[in-house]
């Protein structure tokens, strides 16, 4: 049995009770916070930076993932490496130094990885993936939540998985694979058959009442795959 991880986003939560969301979602059997952090200039929309993931963080022991949608990249990452982040990635084309903005997070003690808009290529791993933790294959265009997954992308997870599997057959290690934008109880299985192994859902989640039901029916999808 693989393993699956279930990463729910918190911009879909009720920002005015981040804390008690955090803790609700993860005690509803989630895996991971993923922090959604926008700056109005490389997506066209305004969330939250580094103090926001201070205040969440002694609310849960759970990793904290922190996506960064912004541009320029390294400051902000390593702010947000001093407040409390263990996953910090962000968009290549967002940075002007990519191997030096992955040295950044991971010199800050982080996890770090590389984001993939649905037209940005994988050829920017080339390189770098001694210094990859994690890949995150965006399934919608960044900046909003509630969108619909694009079915292109399932091409670019068994893509992004054959590269891992070749990488760390020869050099060993672990990179986890996730997928963000418009995963839901009915696609979930679909996106883990062709590879990816870490699930972010924000409204497929906060838009429900009960967490635990929908991260519950997600498992059982999980579990169809192996
Ligand atoms: O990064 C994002 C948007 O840029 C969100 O994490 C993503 O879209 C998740 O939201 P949903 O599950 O509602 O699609």
């Amino acid at each position: 049995m693989r393993t699956f991880r279930i990463a729910p986003s918190i911009l879909s939560a009720d920002f005015a009770r981040l804390g008690e969301e955090v803790k609700n979602v993860i005690a509803a059997g989630a895996d991971i916070v993923h922090f959604d952090v926008m700056d109005n200039h490389y997506v066209p929309n305004l969330t939250v930076g580094p103090l926001v993931c201070e205040a969440i963080r002694p609310h849960t022991s759970a990793p904290i993932d922190v996506h960064l949608m912004v541009s320029p990249v390294d400051a902000l990452a390593a702010s947000f490496a001093k407040a409390g982040a263990d996953i910090i990635t962000f968009h290549p084309e967002a940075s002007h130094h990519i191997d030096r903005t992955l040295g950044v997070i991971k010199d800050a003690g982080c996890k770090a990885g590389l984001v993939f808009n649905p037209a940005t290529p994988l050829s920017f791993l080339d390189h770098v993936m001694d210094k990859v933790d994690m890949i995150l294959l965006m399934s919608v265009n960044p900046g909003f939540g509630g969108q619909k997954f694009i079915p292109q992308t399932l091409n670019k997870v068994r893509d992004a998985r054959r590269r891992i599997d070749e990488y760390t057959a020869q050099y060993g290690g672990e990179i986890w694979l996730e997928v963000d934008g418009g995963i839901k109880v009915d696609n979930i299985a679909e996106v883990a058959a062709a590879g990816a192994d870490t699930f972010v859902a924000g409204s497929a989640i906060f838009n429900q009442p009960d967490y635990k039901t929908v991260i519950d029916a997600m498992r059982a999808e999980l579990a169809r795959v192996g």
